[in-house]
């Protein structure tokens, strides 16, 4: 089997992208965000107080016909920017553009933080990380993609995210339209969960390639793009006015300045964020305050390559054994 899917930005600085997906019998319709960086599929719901819903659409479980509670399950998970949800956990009958996986769990929201509240346009996150990192007990769930593997035609699925547009994400077929040249692949560490790698150095502009290590994980989840503070600093030493801002939390700029590109690279291959990716967005909407899309990474113990850095390539996930994950330029 295979699907294909939309990857839709929720705004117009690509916070976040949402996806079409069905529940249940008849199909609920819902726009859930495909998250590599966790392992939950959760959902707003018939559960969830309405007073913590503000124009989400909401999986009602007693209106589907193929629903089932898992009986005395729970969930609760809280996300590095703070934010959280928890609840409960039916099964049903769960697709994506066209893939269907029966009998997937769903966590259905009694509990959701305000930022959750406040995302008018994101009704859920399909977890895609690997199955140990979710939070379901006394037994822990699959993911989609895990559930869905066995029938896949190649355990893989691809995202294609893009500035300001609409994507895909595929799952189980590399579609060879939407990259040119080759993929390159690195090795992936699946503890604890998270898909873990190393990038193989990274430039600034046209300055020279430096190589070295750096470990991180690709997240779909995560908009910008968390890197140590040595890499940074050395970017924003390039853009006039630019300083790391205790007030606004990170790097910030005049929105005329001229950024460089920045380069990463896996394992031989080199891959470039436009300059634009970087100028991420105004700091208020009539602000000439710009706020960068790469950031340091020194307060979350952990290198984040998140949207800023993957809608610059076309994104292998390999789900072989071992696994890996794949770039290629597009
Ligand atoms: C900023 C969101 N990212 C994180 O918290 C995060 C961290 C992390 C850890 C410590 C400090 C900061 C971040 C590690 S892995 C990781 N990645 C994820 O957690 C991926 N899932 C994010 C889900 C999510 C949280 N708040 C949202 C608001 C809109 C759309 C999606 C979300």
């Amino acid at each position: 089997d295979t699907g294909s899917a939309a990857a839709i930005p929720i705004n117009e600085v690509d916070i976040a992208y949402v996806t079409p997906v069905t529940v249940g019998t008849p199909p609920q319709t819902l726009m859930l965000d495909l998250d590599t960086g966790s392992s939950d599929l959760w959902v707003f719901s018939s559960l969830t107080p309405s007073s913590q819903i503000r124009g989400q659409e909401i999986y009602t479980p007693t209106k589907s016909s193929t629903s089932q509670l898992l009986n005395g399950h729970t969930w609760s998970i809280r996300y590095g920017d703070g934010s959280s949800s928890r609840g409960t956990v039916f099964t049903d009958n769960f697709t994506i553009g066209g893939l269907e996986v029966k009998s997937q769990a769903v966590q259905t929201a009694q509990e959701v933080s305000s930022s959750f509240t406040q995302e008018q346009s994101l009704d859920g996150l399909v977890g895609l990380g690997f199955s140990t990192l979710n939070t379901v007990r006394p037994s822990s769930q699959l993911t989609f993609f895990d559930n869905a593997r066995p029938n896949l035609d190649e355990e893989v699925f691809t995202a294609d995210l893009k500035y300001h547009a609409t994507g895909t994400y595929d799952f189980g077929f590399i579609d060879s339209k939407k990259h040119n040249g080759t993929i390159t692949y690195t090795p992936v560490q699946p503890s604890p969960g998270y898909w873990t790698h190393s990038l193989s150095g990274y430039s600034v502009g046209s300055g020279a390639f430096q190589s070295s290590q750096i470990s991180g994980i690709s997240d779909t989840g995560t908009t910008l793009l968390y890197l140590p503070t040595a890499i940074v600093t050395a970017y924003y030493r390039q853009v006039q006015g630019a300083q790391n801002s205790q007030y606004y939390g990170g790097y910030v700029f005049p929105c005329a300045s001229t950024l460089p590109t920045f380069t990463f690279g896996i394992e031989g291959a080199r891959f470039t964020i436009p300059a634009s990716y970087i100028n991420y967005t105004r700091i208020s909407p009539t602000s000439t305050t710009c706020y960068g899309g790469l950031q340091s990474s020194s307060g979350l113990g952990i290198n984040i390559f998140g949207d800023v850095a993957l809608k610059a390539a076309f994104v292998v996930f390999s789900g072989t054994n071992p696994p890996r994950i794949g770039f290629a330029p597009k």
